[in-house]
């Protein structure tokens, strides 16, 4: 084969989250068991933490976070599921000779069943976890996988401030303004995390804050037209700030009546976007005093999105020796 001609092996698996495969308390059970034991995401000692979430976080959350799935739970499926399958086929369709594929971190299609299958295959295998900013909590866990079942695999890190996926992001925010109309203020939410992983080290918040920045220039907006957020807490100590529901129930006093929130930390929309920010958010905006939060959907399976998600992986190929 020569240096020019792509062998037809090629594997890109496009790695995301993972989700209940039904909205139910034992199906939210299952994976937020699987979810939650993973160090990188709950950093608690495990003789502790281990037995508290078996016997006391599954039985309660499970059962309160069903019905939030309920609510979201789209025809096919899991709204995280049914966006992700589709970004890969279109994905797909942009990339002949690649066999393009959706995993899942957690729950089905699992990341690590797929890397174990692919062992004694020939094939470069590259995983493009689909979150924009790197994490330990999230990117770094894949790479977990990635180390334990197919060591010669490789992953893209982050796209955090990728031209074209920037591009696609401030695109839909254009054309959802277009639509809608625009609000007074725009809110860039990312989901949080701890804030002592930032302090250790970790890059996400810098990240976050540069894809706002590019996304918001890409805009044309002024530094008072827009803000980041966080969303999204879990359990105790601090984590990033400001708060995405804080902010959005504080900004009526401020005399702001009409906002926009886009989750540029998110490639498909799912509990986090769909529940919290279009439901919950926009309800605590409704309750201090605002008239419409207005929420701007992911880039789920756009062109754009696809486009962007093509060119990175690409290029990581190409850039492959
Ligand atoms: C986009 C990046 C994400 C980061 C960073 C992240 C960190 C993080 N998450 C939890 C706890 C939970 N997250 C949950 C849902 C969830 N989280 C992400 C993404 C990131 N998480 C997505 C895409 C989803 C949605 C999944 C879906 O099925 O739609 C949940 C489950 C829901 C719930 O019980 O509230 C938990 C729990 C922690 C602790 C953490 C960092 C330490
Ligand atoms: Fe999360
Ligand atoms: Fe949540």
């Amino acid at each position: 084969m020569t240096d020019t001609v792509r062998p037809a092996s090629d594997v890109l698996l496009l790695a995301n989250l993972g989700t209940p495969s039904a909205p139910t308390p034992p199906a939210v059970a299952r994976y937020l068991g699987e979810f939650l034991a993973d160090p990188r995401v709950v950093q608690l000692p495990r003789l502790l933490w281990l037995p508290l979430l078996r016997l006391v976080v599954l039985p309660l959350r499970s059962r309160k976070v069903s019905h939030k799935y309920a609510e979201i739970w789209m025809d096919e499926g899991s709204p995280l599921e049914v966006h992700t399958r589709r970004l890969a086929a279109a994905v797909r369709a942009r990339l002949p000779g690649v066999r393009v594929e959706h995993v899942m971190r957690y729950g089905e299609p699992s990341l690590a069943r797929r890397l174990k299958a692919l062992r004694d295959d020939g094939a470069r295998v590259l995983v493009l976890p689909l979150y924009p900013q790197y994490s330990t909590t999230t990117t770094a866990s894949v790479g977990d996988v990635i180390a334990r079942e197919r060591p010669q695999a490789r992953m893209v890190d982050d796209y955090h401030v990728d031209p074209a996926w920037v591009h696609a992001v401030a695109d839909s925010i254009r054309a959802h303004w277009d639509r809608h109309g625009r609000g007074e203020r725009l809110l860039f939410s990312f989901h949080g995390i701890p804030k002592r992983l930032v302090d250790g080290g970790d890059p996400y918040e810098r990240q976050c804050h540069a894809s706002a920045r590019a996304i918001a220039a890409d805009l044309g907006l002024s530094g008072d037209a827009w803000m980041t957020t966080f969303q999204s807490r879990f359990g105790g100590g601090k984590w990033l700030s400001p708060a995405t529901d804080a902010t959005v129930g504080a900004l009526p006093a401020e005399g702001v009546r009409r906002i926009d929130v886009v989750c540029p930390g998110f490639s498909a929309d799912c509990l986090e976007t769909l529940e919290e920010i279009a439901l919950q958010n926009a309800e605590i905006f409704r309750s201090a005093g605002g008239d419409t939060l207005s929420y701007i959907p992911c880039l789920n399976d756009s062109p754009a999105h696809a486009l962007a998600i093509a060119g990175i992986a690409t290029r990581a190929f190409e850039a492959w020796r």
